[in-house]
């Protein structure tokens, strides 16, 4: 049933579907008596059993996996795509591009356009449906798209065919179930009366089952069922006497026995949804969201991609109308992680939410971008494809062993505006600053994801509801100190996670909009997704919270997810909580144009010269340049610089020289020494034009080549940057040695 679920094509699904209680109704094991996450297993194995059965009788017989079935002689099993990275820790499971699941092939007649510029998918222009897969392999995917009106006709066929057969399948499918809820109904006499789902002593065959948990999935399964009926309609159903609570309080302990979640975490969704809703999003997280891949746009078009990998007995469609670069894949006949397509870098496997928080992000070419918490990469190399290369990408993230990952994925996919750190966001923007944008894609709970993390369903306790939050609503205001507001062409920075809770999501951002009134929130530029919440659980958001967007499994059947968009219209003020600001001398940093870069442990504090004009212009600037008053300055900067350091400065200052690092406080050195290593990664993977594209950047970026040119031997420059230094007491990054 996972599977089938699986396969079906992204997007909104119906209501809650009734069809699938009494399916699994009737699939469900008798009576076993084992823990609750073992059960829900052999339950859906059992499940399964049942629904190949009924294949084999016949009944679903033109129907597959919820797809078209079409016969291919001598298919092989083929194992679950390879994943382009693993959930390492229990805070970025969304981090896992998942390829899991099995997928087969059964034929190409389900295809539809796959081309770049394909988003008139579901356009219809014919009323034939091509079935001949040999004219769709050559046709469809020509790379003369514009003047060949036949193609366009194929194509469109195709998809008319396509989108009729899915609809038709979707009537059988629908009859069928509703066929089966009436025959339930009628059994089990639940279409009028009141149900008994409290004073459960004994069920209609005179068993006991008070505990029916542990007992008998079925009726536990019914109860749900029955239970959530009353709750909708409490006036007409609810036994005489009982409470709403009571049956909300039986509704919460059947969910945890049926679906193996703790109560905590089960209340916690409860409060979020209503409860037939909730029972929907309880029941999507059993199935895996389909496969899809990213086409990666600096390799191939999305077009080319298609035709390589039906050509290898993939079936796939483009992912929907709101990506152009996704595909879904429906069955193959080969590891989607192994294809030569996705060895040379074509695509990603990444889940199509992930996808979003990207594409709201909408970076443009020639931008500096922070990509907070990077790794593996799969919104990294996302953000490089769209700038297709150009201007710059600090990735950062702060655990090592994933930045491996991050490094392999962007050396496979050609990406070479990258540039890899490995500090914790928390840094920023002290690392550096002056971005035009950022993305905050930050570590979570994972409550969004639990179809490929079961363990979030026991593993999640109140403390981590605390902690987490604590850390986003901290990350959040260092991603907005991180963002240049004078950006010509950003001045954005987006939230992202894959949890569902409120804790996480809304609560994180009111309290950045509470912190610095130098943002707002502004449209996602997603076309779907429901709004954030303004009102939820007694707490208000800001009205402008609704241009947020969640997304959940059983709405549009992908990850649950949450993406929020903020402009960021000034500087952070001075006092603002947490003030990533420029030191007590009150100047600018590096660029002069936010707040983004700061001295913390190199602060200069030889007093200002009366030619010290703060501008950053060259030595004819300040007025010439003289030798001797130079070595002056340059020697008492070095004194101040060798008694910050614990050194004797009268014994240092001929050897003093100015620092290649500065180290500041909170074991910065340790993070150098991670960036450094990272280098040597990107290095051994052959990306280029790194410091390139640091010194192409803007802003903080040019903070950060002064202070490099500084480290620099030259004695032109050691005077000028002493020269500099003597007149300004900050625009220098602390350590944040770039590569
Ligand atoms: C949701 S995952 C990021 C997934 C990534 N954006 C992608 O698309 O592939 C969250 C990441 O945050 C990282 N992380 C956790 N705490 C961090 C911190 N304080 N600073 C930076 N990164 C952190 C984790 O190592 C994890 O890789």
């Amino acid at each position: 049933m996972g599977q089938g679920r699986r396969m079906k094509k992204q997007g909104m699904p119906g209501p809650l579907d009734e069809s699938l209680v009494t399916r699994k109704r009737k699939d469900a094991p008798p009576a076993p008596v084992q823990e609750p996450s073992k059960r829900r297993r052999r339950g859906q194995k059992e499940a399964k059993k049942n629904a190949a059965a009924v294949a084999v009788n016949g009944r679903a017989g033109a129907v597959k996996n919820g797809r078209p079935a079409k016969k291919l002689p001598g298919k092989k099993f083929v194992p679950p795509p390879v994943a382009d990275d693993e959930i390492a820790s229990e805070d970025d499971a969304d981090a896992m591009e998942d390829a899991g699941g099995e997928v087969k092939v059964t034929g190409l007649d389900a295809l539809g356009s796959a081309s770049e510029d394909d988003d008139e998918f579901a356009a219809s222009g014919s009323d034939g449906f091509d079935s001949d897969s040999e004219v769709r392999k050559t046709g469809m995917w020509s790379d003369d798209e514009d003047d060949d009106a036949v193609e366009e006709q194929l194509t469109a066929a195709n998809i008319e065919g396509l989108t009729r057969k899915l609809d038709m399948q979707k009537a059988v499918e629908e009859a069928e179930a509703q066929a089966e809820l009436e025959e339930a109904a009628l059994q089990t006499n639940i279409a009028g009366d009141k149900p008994k789902v409290l004073d459960d002593e004994e069920d209609e065959e005179g068993r006991p089952i008070t505990n029916l948990g542990t007992q008998d999935l079925q009726l536990l399964r019914q109860r749900i069922s029955d239970t959530i009926r009353v709750l909708d309609d409490f006036k007409t159903l609810a036994e005489d006497g009982k409470s709403r609570v009571e049956y909300r309080t039986r509704l919460l302990k059947d969910i945890c026995a049926y679906y193996g979640y703790s109560e905590f975490l089960a209340d916690k969704f409860l409060n979020l949804f209503p409860a037939r809703e909730a029972f929907a999003f309880f029941e999507a997280n059993e199935t895996p969201r389909p496969i899809v891949i990213r086409t990666n746009g600096l390799r191939t078009s999305r077009r080319e991609l298609a035709q390589a990998l039906i050509n290898r007995g993939v079936q796939l469609e483009p992912v929907g109308k709101w990506s152009k670069v996704g595909l879904q894949i429906f069955e193959s006949q080969v590891p989607l992680g192994a294809t030569p397509e996705y060895l040379a870098g074509h695509y990603i496997l990444q889940a199509a939410s992930s996808f979003l928080p990207v594409m709201a992000l909408a970076p443009q070419e020639h931008e500096r971008v922070l990509d907070m918490a990077a790794a593996p990469g799969g919104k990294t190399t996302h953000i490089a494809a769209l700038m297709k290369n150009t201007g710059c990408i600090f990735a950062n993230d702060a655990n090592k062993d994933r930045s491996k990952g991050l490094i392999g994925n962007i050396s496979r996919l050609g990406v070479s505006n990258v540039i890899v750190s490995n500090y914790s966001a928390l840094e920023f923007p002290r690392v550096m600053g002056g971005f035009d944008r950022v993305l905050l894609d930050a570590p979570c709970s994972g409550t969004g994801v639990i179809a490929k993390d079961s363990s979030v369903k026991t593993n999640k306790t109140e403390a981590d509801f605390m902690r987490l939050p604590h850390l986003q609503k901290q990350l959040i205001l260092a991603a907005i100190d991180s963002v240049d507001h004078s950006s010509k062409t950003g001045g954005y920075i987006v939230y992202s996670t894959c949890s569902v809770t409120i804790e996480e999501n809304e609560s994180v951002v009111q309290y950045a909009l509470n912190k610095r009134p130098n943002v707002r929130l502004v449209e996602t530029g997603l076309s779907f997704g429901t709004p954030g919440f303004t009102n939820m659980q007694s707490k208000i958001f800001h009205p402008s919270m609704k241009l947020a967007r969640r997304y959940y499994p059983h709405t549009y059947n992908v990850d649950g997810f949450f993406v929020a968009k903020f402009k960021k219209i000034d500087v952070t003020p001075a006092n603002a909580v947490g003030a990533n600001h420029t030191p007590a001398n009150g100047n600018g940093n590096a660029n002069g144009k936010s707040d983004a870069v700061v001295v913390q442990d190199v602060v200069d504090k030889t007093p200002i010269t009366e030619e010290g004009d703060g501008s950053d212009g060259d030595g004819d600037a300040f007025g010439g340049w003289d030798e001797d008053e130079d070595r002056v300055i340059m020697e008492r900067a070095e004194r101040a610089l060798a008694r910050r350091k614990g050194r004797n400065p009268k014994a240092d200052v001929k050897k003093a020289k100015v620092p290649e690092k500065k180290k500041s406080a909170g074991g910065e050195a340790e993070g150098e020494k991670g960036v450094q290593k990272l280098a040597e990664g990107l290095d051994g993977a052959s990306l280029e034009g790194h410091n390139g594209s640091v010194e192409d950047g803007g802003g903080g970026a040019r903070g950060v080549e002064r202070k490099e040119r500084g480290g620099e031997k030259k004695t032109t420059e050691k005077k000028e940057k002493a020269k500099s230094k003597s007149r300004k007491t900050s625009g220098v990054v602390g350590k944040g040695k770039v590569v």
